[in-house]
């Protein structure tokens, strides 16, 4: 619950800022506001989130700190993230300072062990509940064949919405079964490829799907299963591009206008696939249950009517992923456990008088955001007098797009000098050639140097998944940390690999065709 004065909570709605139904905000008078709001954030946010990043700072072995700087540091440490007594940044036993050096920069670090536990928290709390689960990585977070692995490890179902993610898990061996895929326009191609390697179930999102994967479905002699998309009309406070519950959505059948009612219909008449239930995902990087809370409500009551109207009722109702998680100071998630408590009693009780479905998730950022850290190398350190200090590192927009699209906000601290206190406010530069390249603006760091590994956390998903080659820079590498190991996930791409692909026509052959100078490929 957040408290928020009347006219804050005016304001945001104006702004669009709070969805009037996404959360449960309680507007409260003047004074009582502020008390209130002290209370909360004393009692829950400070205890929640804080305690253990706290410790984390507090294991750090250097000098003594203090509250200020634990609290700080505690933003920027997340899982087995300490100081050394380097006074470097470590993760996972590892010193990021010589990762840097060992793999180059940019780097994608990521903290296995934090992965795993993460996975756990959500498999244990919905075990709590006694009630029949399934959870998901939703793989469009970050995708790659060691991540695959270690959701097999880790026992999870794998979400995956094209080839090129269901090529990767298949390639790592993921099992076929154990898989789902979605998306709101999977080609011909895509639903052959899946139909040939036996992918557990389909997740779909409109008419012209369901009718092509029936056909195709007939075709082969199958019968998969699919859940169907369904939008229920839930607005969420987020950013506006990843909201998908609301009605005016581009994924799933409309609740209010009869579609979703309309494809059961269709789906139980198709000779080829077997409907198993339904599914809906209201957005991504949501801090309250109230959305989650009524999106079950009306599919439980969409149940009760394809009940009372021909007799059908799911066996599978999928909630979904968009748990937050906390990039800076003033987000406050919740945890993975209160997430999957409230699902669970949402639908303990609004389905009442149902026989209950099997509860299934697919969460992606909060099984890997947190255990992300991006290293870079500051170059240029420039000065707009009186205005500005510009710090800029070797990254930027292409291997984090999320600050250009979404104005995110990231936290970070120089890597090779964690200790020292931050004293200057500068802003940091991506190396691309356009002025929204900015991947955080007004932070404060010691006096930075060129030379120095500036560490961005939280950045372990929709980073590296969503990296790309603008101006012909090259994907970063990826590393996972684990127990002082560091082992090599994805390789950074080479200049040969930029080109790789590229083909000159004959007639545009530069003349000498095999002249010019030697180049360096690395
Ligand atoms: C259908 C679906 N499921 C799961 C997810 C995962 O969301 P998140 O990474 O916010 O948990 C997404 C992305 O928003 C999605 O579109
Ligand atoms: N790419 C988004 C999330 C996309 C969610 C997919 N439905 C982000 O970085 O926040």
């Amino acid at each position: 619950m957040a408290v928020l004065s009347r006219s804050r909570m005016r304001k945001k709605m104006q702004r669009k800022e709070v969805g009037a139904l996404s959360r449960d905000f309680v507007p409260v008078d003047g004074f009582v506001s502020f008390a209130l709001a002290k209370l909360f954030w004393t009692k829950h946010f400070k205890m929640k989130y804080n305690d253990e990043k706290i410790k984390a700072a507090v294991r750090s072995s250097g000098r003594p700190l203090s509250y200020r700087e634990k609290e700080r540091q505690s933003m920027r440490l997340h899982g087995t993230g300490r100081i050394n007594e380097r006074g470097h940044l470590e993760i996972g036993g590892c010193d990021t300072v010589e990762l840097a050096r060992r793999f180059g920069t940019p780097l994608y670090v990521m903290d296995e062990e934090l992965i795993r536990k993460q996975m756990r928290r959500y498999v244990n709390a919905f075990r709590k509940t006694g009630l029949s689960f399934q959870v998901a990585y939703a793989s469009k977070a970050f995708c790659t064949m060691a991540m695959c692995r270690v959701a097999e490890e880790e026992g999870l179902h794998l979400d995956v919405v094209s080839d090129g993610e269901l090529y990767t898990a298949l390639k790592a061996g993921f099992p076929p079964e154990s898989i789902h895929f979605h998306g709101n326009n999977k080609t011909p191609f895509e639903l052959e490829m899946a139909l040939d390697a036996g992918i557990g179930l389909f997740i779909v999102d409109n008419f012209t799907e369901l009718s092509m994967l029936d056909r195709i479905a007939g075709e082969k002699g199958v019968r998969p299963r699919i859940l169907l998309r369904v939008t229920p009309g839930v607005e969420v406070s987020t950013h506006q591009y990843i909201q998908t519950g609301q009605e005016d959505s581009r994924f799933g059948f409309g609740l209010s206008s009869g579609q979703a009612i309309r494809a059961v219909k269709e789906a139980l008449q198709a000779r080829h696939l077997i409907l198993e239930g339904f599914h809906c995902h209201i957005g991504s990087q949501i801090f309250g249950t109230g959305g989650y809370k009524l999106a079950v409500g009306k599919m439980a009551a969409l149940a009760k009517e394809l009940r009372d109207r021909f007799g059908y009722l799911p066996r599978i109702f999928n909630a979904g992923g968009g748990f937050g998680i906390r990039y800076v100071e003033k987000d406050q998630p919740l945890s993975p456990e209160e997430y999957v408590e409230a699902i669970a009693d949402a639908v303990r009780n609004s389905f009442e008088g149902l026989p209950l479905p099997e509860i299934w998730v697919e969460p992606g950022r909060s099984i890997v955001g947190e255990a992300g850290t991006t290293l870079y190398t500051v170059g240029t350190v420039k000065e707009v007098p009186g205005i500005r200090k510009y710090v800029s590192v070797d990254g930027g927009m292409t291997d984090n797009l999320r600050p250009a699209l979404y104005q995110a906000q990231y936290e970070a601290m120089l890597a090779n000098r964690a200790l020292e206190t931050p004293e200057e406010t500068v802003s940091i530069a991506g190396k691309c050639c356009e002025s929204g390249d900015m991947l955080i603006w007004d932070l404060k760091l010691p006096p930075v140097r060129t030379g120095d590994i500036l560490a961005v956390s939280c950045t372990g998903a929709y980073t590296y998944s969503m990296a790309n080659n603008y101006n012909r820079n090259r994907r970063p590498a990826v590393v996972f940390v684990r127990n002082g190991e560091a082992d090599l996930v994805v390789e950074r791409e080479t200049l040969e690999d930029l080109t790789g692909k590229d083909r000159i026509p004959d007639r545009l052959r530069a003349n000498p065709v095999s002249g010019g100078p030697a180049l360096k490929v690395r």
